[in-house]
Order: structure tokens, then C-alpha cells, then sequence
């Protein structure tokens, strides 16, 4: 038997003890294919609606279950932090941890996260994503949150300082951001055992994870969305639903001994089929919608395809074009004129760079910034002045109405041009290496080799964009041409018809 193997038998044995239950249609295997990462597989067909596992919420790992809670909480420790704490010291207790059994499935760290990769990888493998500038700023602040919270919550609790080294910070965080769910108000953020074995795919995922709760104040029954991890990203899709339901817990599933625990406790989160699964194939969860970067960052992956890619064209990046065509005082006052113009329509949103979806198309403020950067000197004197903006045979149009619907009216052969310059730009960011040498180097590189394999699809998914970007800017062209724009009001009513 191989250790991995000896190893979730081991974990089966805990979950046992905690009464952690899956159902027998599936089961917990290696991928040899995958440097044997831990996968869920279909052993019999699974309908939609079977609850294929329940879990105790004390069985999770959070802060509130920590024995270290009483340290963490006087020392007012929160978030990413005061969990990446109560993580590191299970981990100390070794054999005494009332979670030893769980850390027999759960890696050390996970290397794949690019926080834990050298600076010189970074560097290497990331330069010009949109990963490459913000994982070094990640580094740098986990350091000063290892410096400045860890280190004097370890003096003060006189903990032994070598169980929580930055090394352990690092590799306690790099499990938190690829393993954690958000449990409940009252459990907060944590590590869920068996529920942080199944792997992700995008838009295809057959588990929902459901928390059954006794904790609500209501008499009614309520059910809200609640998010599986602990980031900054509140908005996002989430991967675990609340339900408080007490109905949910006495519904029968597949669990010969559950009854007793699931009636008698209804602080369980549950594992939900949303589709019907084959006998043989991967139970697959979702971490959300996410793009290749996103994906990369958490979770250390990326997927072929990924149709919520994006990459981003800094401000910055706009201005240093303009800059290499007018002098820095033309820059100035156009760069002045889109900001008052974008601040009188949405007052609280600073922009600091442009979206470019999957498909190449750029947000309407880029093209209204790159339009007002190019308005020759008379032109743009008569906008600054009447807000009325001259696209070509003095048609005028009024910036603000123009939308994310109607943008394509400002793609003018001079705003086709610049999209295409700062395409040029945003493309030299990837250094010397061409888009034809990633795919090669794609096509020689095992899955295996995780960092590249990940960093290579990311590097090729943001430059496919980029030469959508392209095709955008030149398709364009007879579109705006065919145009043949008649005067203001009529162009403002066709703009309003669509
Ligand atoms: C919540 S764990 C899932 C279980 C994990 N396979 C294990 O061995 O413990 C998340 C990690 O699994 C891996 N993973 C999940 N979905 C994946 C996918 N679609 N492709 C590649 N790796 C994936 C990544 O390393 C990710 O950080």
C-alpha cells in the first residue's frame, strides 16, 4: 500500500470518529496522473439531489474550534491571520491535535500557489501576467503580517517560535487560500474536511455545499449564498449555500448509520448532488467564476479554455503611450478631461486599468480615454467646452451616453490605431519570449511540472486575448465606417434604439 493510500485510510478512520460521513457511491482515490493528488470518484451512479456526505461543524478546523481560540481571540488576531494561527498550532501538536487524523490528507503547504514561489520563479515564469507585480506585493505583505501579528502573538502566548516560522506562515496561508471555506457567523472562515478533496471545474460542478444551521434566530426557514473563501472578493460566485433547514438533516440519503447523528445534530454542512454522475467518473465541486489568473493565484491551477479569462491594460500603460505621442501637458489635460468625465458618471469608482474580456473587447473608458487622448487641439477644445465630442464631417456624440452597449461608435480609425499600439505594449510585457515559443514550450512540458505547465497557460490565455484585442480593433474599422453618422440627435436616438 502506498503512503498516500495508508495515509486516507487513516483519515477515513478519523472521519469515522468524528462522524464524518460519506455515502458509499463515492470514495476518495489518488491521481497517479497528478503527482497523486487526492480526487472524489463515482463508485455507483449518483443522482441529482442525493446527499453524498455530512460533516460536523465542529469537525472543521477553524478558529472557534481551535484549542489555541482562547490565545487567538485575547490577542484580537482576525481573518487570514488568526486562522493561518489556529492552523500552525494543530500543527505543532502533532499526535495530540485533535485533528491528526485530517492533516493526513492535507499537504504541508501547497507549493503551486505562486506566494510560494522564489521571487527568481516569479520573475521568470509570471513576468507580464497579470499575476507577476501582484504575488510579489502579496509576499511582501504576508512578511510584514508574519513581522508585525505573528511574531509578538508568539512572544506574548509563549509558544515555541519555531512551530510558527515564516515558512510555516507561508505554507499555512497557501492552504488557506486553495482549501478554506466559509462556514457559518459563528464558525467564520476554516478548513473543512472530505469537502476540500474534491476538485474544481469551471461551470460543470456536480456537489453543492450546504450548511445545515441551528444558529439562526429566525423560526422561519432561510436559506442565503455564502462564500467558500476567506479573500476579499465578496462578490463573487459562491461554492456554499446555508440552508437553515431543519428538514434537510431527517431526509434520507445514502448513510446506514446517520440517522442517530444527523437528528440529534443540526450543525452539519452538506454535500448535495446537482447533476447525475456515472459510476466511474470524478465528483467535481466549483470554486467559482473564475479566470485563469484568479484561479492561479488561489488555487495554484489553471483550465484550458477558461472562458472567464481576462487580462488588464494599466492606466499607467495608457498614459506612457500618450506620453510617446504628445507632449506630458497634452497627456495631463486629456487625462483630466476623461477623469471628470468618468467621475460625473460614477463618483465612487477610481479606475487604475481596463478590462479586456475573453473575447478582446475592451471596457467602453478605455476607448473613451484613447478618443479623448487622440481629439486633435480644436476638437478637443470644443468638447472640453461642450462635452459634445466630433467623431468624423462634424458628427457629434455626447461621451457620457456613450455605453458598453453602443461603445463601438468610438472605434475611429485613430482609436483603432492606438488600441492596436497599446496592444503592442501590453504584448512586449511578456519579454522576449513570443507567443509561438510558449505554445511550444506548452506542448513539452508534462502537467506534472506544475509551475510552468500553470504559468504557460496563463502567459498563452492572456496573449490569445491580446490578439483578440487586435481582430477588435481591426474589424472595427468597416464597422465604424459603414456607420456613415448623420447628425448628433439622429446618432444620440440610433445610440438609444440599441
Ligand atoms: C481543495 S483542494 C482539492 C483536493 C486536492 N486535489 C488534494 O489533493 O487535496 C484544491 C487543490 O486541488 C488542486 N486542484 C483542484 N482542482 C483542480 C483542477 N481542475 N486542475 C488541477 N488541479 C486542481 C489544486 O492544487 C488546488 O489548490
Amino acid at each position: 500500500m502506498t503512503t498516500t493510500n495508508r495515509r486516507i485510510r487513516a483519515f477515513k478512520r478519523w472521519m469515522t470518529h468524528n462522524s464524518i460521513q460519506h455515502s458509499d457511491t463515492i470514495n476518495i482515490l489518488t491521481d497517479p496522473q497528478q503527482d497523486n493528488q487526492i480526487l472524489i470518484k463515482a463508485m455507483h451512479n449518483i443522482n441529482q439531489g442525493d446527499i453524498i456526505a455530512t460533516i460536523p461543524k465542529q469537525s472543521c478546523l477553524t478558529v472557534k474550534s481551535s484549542s489555541a481560540c482562547h490565545l487567538i481571540e485575547g490577542f484580537c488576531l482576525e481573518g487570514y491571520i488568526a486562522l493561518a494561527v489556529a492552523v500552525m498550532y494543530e500543527k505543532s501538536l502533532g499526535p495530540l491535535s485533535p485533528w491528526f487524523g485530517y492533516f493526513q490528507v492535507m499537504p504541508d503547504r501547497n507549493d503551486d500557489v505562486p506566494l510560494l514561489w522564489s521571487v527568481d520563479e516569479i520573475d521568470e515564469l509570471l513576468l507580464g501576467t497579470e499575476l507577476h507585480k501582484t504575488v510579489k506585493e502579496d509576499k511582501a505583505l504576508v512578511y510584514e503580517d508574519w513581522k508585525t501579528c505573528i511574531m509578538p502573538f508568539v512572544e506574548s502566548a509563549q509558544l515555541d517560535p519555531s512551530d510558527f516560522g515564516l515558512d510555516q506562515y507561508f505554507a499555512a496561508k497557501s492552504l488557506i487560500s486553495s482549501r478554506s471555506f466559509q462556514i457559518d457567523d459563528y464558525y467564520g472562515f476554516g478548513m473543512v474536511p472530505l469537502a476540500d478533496l474534491f476538485n474544481h471545474k469551471t461551470d460543470a460542478e456536480d456537489v453543492h455545499f450546504t450548511s445545515v444551521s441551528s444558529h439562526s434566530d429566525s423560526e422561519t426557514d432561510s436559506s442565503e449564498n455564502i462564500e467558500n473563501r476567506i479573500d476579499d472578493h465578496p462578490d463573487e460566485d459562491s461554492l456554499c449555500q446555508i440552508q437553515n433547514d431543519p428538514t434537510v438533516t431527517s431526509q434520507e440519503g445514502d448513510f446506514s448509520a446517520a440517522d442517530d447523528t444527523l437528528s440529534s445534530n443540526t450543525e452539519i454542512l452538506e454535500m448535495i448532488m446537482v447533476r447525475d454522475v456515472k459510476a466511474g467518473t470524478e465528483v467535481f465541486n466549483t470554486y467559482g467564476s473564475m479566470g485563469n489568473a484568479a484561479l492561479l493565484h488561489r488555487y495554484g491551477f489553471t483550465e484550458p479554455d477558461n472562458p472567464y479569462n481576462i487580462v488588464n491594460i494599466d492606466l499607467e500603460l495608457v498614459l506612457q503611450w500618450s506620453s510617446s505621442l504628445y507632449s506630458s501637458r497634452h497627456t495631463r489635460s486629456r487625462l483630466s478631461s476623461w477623469k471628470s468625465l468618468h467621475l460625473s458618471e460614477l463618483p465612487d469608482q477610481q479606475i487604475d486599468y481596463f478590462e479586456i474580456s475573453s473575447d478582446g473587447e475592451p471596457e467602453v473608458e478605455l476607448l473613451k480615454l484613447i478618443f479623448i487622448i487622440l481629439l486633435p487641439e480644436k476638437a478637443y477644445n470644443e468638447f472640453d467646452r461642450s462635452k459634445v465630442a466630433l467623431i468624423s464631417n462634424k458628427k457629434g456624440i455626447v461621451l457620457s451616453e456613450i455605453t458598453e452597449t453602443n461603445k463601438k461608435v468610438l472605434l475611429t480609425e485613430s482609436v483603432r490605431g492606438g488600441l492596436l499600439s497599446l496592444a503592442d505594449i501590453r504584448e512586449k510585457c511578456y519579454g522576449s519570449r513570443s507567443m509561438e515559443d510558449d505554445v511550444e514550450a506548452l506542448k513539452d512540458c508534462p502537467v506534472t511540472e506544475t509551475k510552468l505547465y500553470h504559468s504557460l497557460v496563463l502567459r498563452i490565455s492572456e496573449r490569445r486575448i491580446l490578439e483578440k484585442l487586435r481582430a477588435y480593433a481591426s474589424v472595427g474599422s468597416a464597422r465604424v465606417r459603414s456607420l456613415g453618422v448623420c447628425n448628433g440627435s439622429t446618432l444620440r436616438k440610433k445610440l438609444q434604439k440599441r
